[in-house]
């Protein structure tokens, strides 16, 4: 599938100046030879990884929040994962969930060669049931409650995820939605956007609409990669 360039700095130059500048040079080797290897794998549909100024911002944010448990939907080859898991302290565990286990097989051995997969519990499924189940666990054996939550899996299930996530996420927890600018099409008129990126687009007004007044969660819509909205839980 052709997409159109992805993140919202919308120049090309302006983009591998800030990935050229402030990114590759920080990049681990890992997470180099795991975007490597998507793109030798994937072509153009590497592109569905997180752009890699949005891996550096979740480190980073990682780091500051030094969460102990966070949760991952939508893992494709994992690079938003292994940005993840590179940052967070020696107890930290992330439960990552995706509908399919195929292409984090293909970035598997460089989590592996950073010595972190066993950081990482995989479930492979849709993410609903996988949720609920969750939640069940958090309710019934008293398993601890999320610090963080990365969401960037299948757009027009946000919302329902949103209420499952509330309540898997501590007071005080963060949730971040990915692609909440989706390729700046929010911003244009419906006629505007190719007919493939339409459904997807309504779905992301409507979460921004909803989180925006959402009385649960304090949000900022961060502008970095295609856009991400921190929620963090407030009751
Ligand atoms: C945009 S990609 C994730 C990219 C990833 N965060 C990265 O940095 O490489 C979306 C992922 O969501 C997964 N996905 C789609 N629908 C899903 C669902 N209903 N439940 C769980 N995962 C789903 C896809 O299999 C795909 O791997």
């Amino acid at each position: 599938m052709d997409l159109p360039h992805k993140g919202i700095l919308q120049s090309p130059a302006l983009a591998q100046y800030v990935y050229e500048t402030s990114v590759y040079p920080r990049e681990h080797e890992q997470l180099k030879k795991l975007r490597e290897a998507t793109v030798n794998k994937y072509g153009n549909l590497a592109e569905t990884a997180v752009p890699v100024d949005e891996g550096r911002f979740l480190s980073l944010l990682m780091k500051i929040m030094n969460p102990k448990r966070t949760l991952e939907i939508g893992v494709f080859t994992g690079y938003s994962l292994l940005s993840t898991a590179l940052a967070l302290p020696d107890d930290g565990l992330i439960t990552a969930i995706d509908i399919s286990r195929e292409h984090y097989e293909v970035g598997l051995p460089c989590i592996k060669e950073a010595g972190l997969a066993h950081k990482i519990n995989f479930i492979e499924s849709p993410a609903t049931p996988a949720l609920d189940q969750l939640i069940l666990n958090t309710t019934h054996q008293g398993e601890e409650l999320f610090d963080f939550a990365f969401v960037d899996a299948d757009k027009t299930s946000y919302k329902g995820y949103h209420e499952q996530i509330v309540k898997l996420v501590k007071v005080g927890g963060v949730i971040a939605y990915d692609n909440t600018l989706w390729f700046g099409f929010v911003a244009k008129e419906e006629a505007e956007v190719p007919e493939r990126f339409r459904n997807d687009r309504n779905a992301i007004l409507q979460l921004n609409k909803f989180l925006a007044s959402d009385p649960r969660v304090d949000v900022a819509q961060i502008s970095v990669g295609d856009g991400i909205t921190l929620c963090r839980r407030i009751q």
